[in-house]
């Protein structure tokens, strides 16, 4: 795993832009997309940028189960206001949150996937390590599932709400068994409220019940975190 540690968010945007752009110059060609407040600031140095996604495919790693494409809590909503209305993909892939039939749509977006091999894969990570929504005690072989939200994540998840009721408590997820297939992976980390998170993740033991720790056996892994997402690093 390479580390980076910059002083804050802002400036770890201008940072994972800059992955974004080496990855394009070396022909990447499918990008794997996260929602979150973490991402956000990479995807505004993309936009400020001349990067040129005309020619690329982007696969979201989750979304909500019953919630609408265009209802604003939906990673949907998100991803055209953020990236996808001032960056277009050639086509863009998300689960389908109101997809009749569960089981045939995490059927459809493995084959997405296995279609389409992403080249840089995206990530955010959970208070409690999770990646996508890859809670703590999901198997490392799972390839898109639906996901029982744990409370923990349903309560960080609520400041996007109105209450904490209207939090879903079930989401599609690109399963940890698909993002270990992706050649390159970012993940980002911000505030101190992910420093054990990261710990876990980077000098943790590799283990179901921090997700995240499966990135240290990962051949090409860039980690992008500020200085308080690093607090809790015994080296830094
Ligand atoms: O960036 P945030 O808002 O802290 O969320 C962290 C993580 O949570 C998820 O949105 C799922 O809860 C991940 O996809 C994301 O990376």
């Amino acid at each position: 795993m390479k580390v980076i540690i910059k002083k804050n968010q802002q400036e770890a945007g201008v940072e994972g832009y800059k992955v974004f752009k080496e990855a394009i110059q070396n022909g990447a060609k499918v990008f794997g997309l996260a929602t979150g407040s973490t991402p956000v600031t990479t995807y505004e140095e993309i936009v400020k940028s001349d990067l040129d996604f005309s020619d690329c495919t982007s696969i979201n790693l989750d979304e909500y189960v019953g919630i609408s494409p265009d209802n604003d809590q939906s990673y949907k909503y998100f991803m055209n206001e953020h990236l996808f209305s001032k960056k277009p993909f050639k086509k863009s892939y998300l689960p389908d949150g109101l997809a009749e039939d569960p089981e045939e749509e995490t059927k459809r977006y493995n084959k997405v996937i296995d279609d389409n091999p992403i080249d840089l894969q995206l990530l955010g990570i959970g208070r409690n390590a999770h990646i996508g929504f890859n809670e703590p005690g999901t198997s490392f072989d799972l390839e898109t599932h639906v996901a029982d939200l744990t409370d923990s994540t349903i309560e960080a998840n609520a400041r996007f709400f109105e209450h904490v009721e209207d939090v879903p408590k079930q989401a599609y997820s690109m399963g940890i068994g698909s993002i270990m297939k992706s050649k390159k992976i970012i993940l980002e980390a911000f505030g101190a409220e992910k420093a054990d998170a990261v710990a876990k993740m980077i000098e943790g033991p590799v283990t179901e019940d921090a997700p995240a720790s499966i990135l240290q056996k990962h051949p090409d892994v860039v980690v992008l975190i500020d200085e308080a997402a690093a607090s809790k690093l015994s080296k830094k």
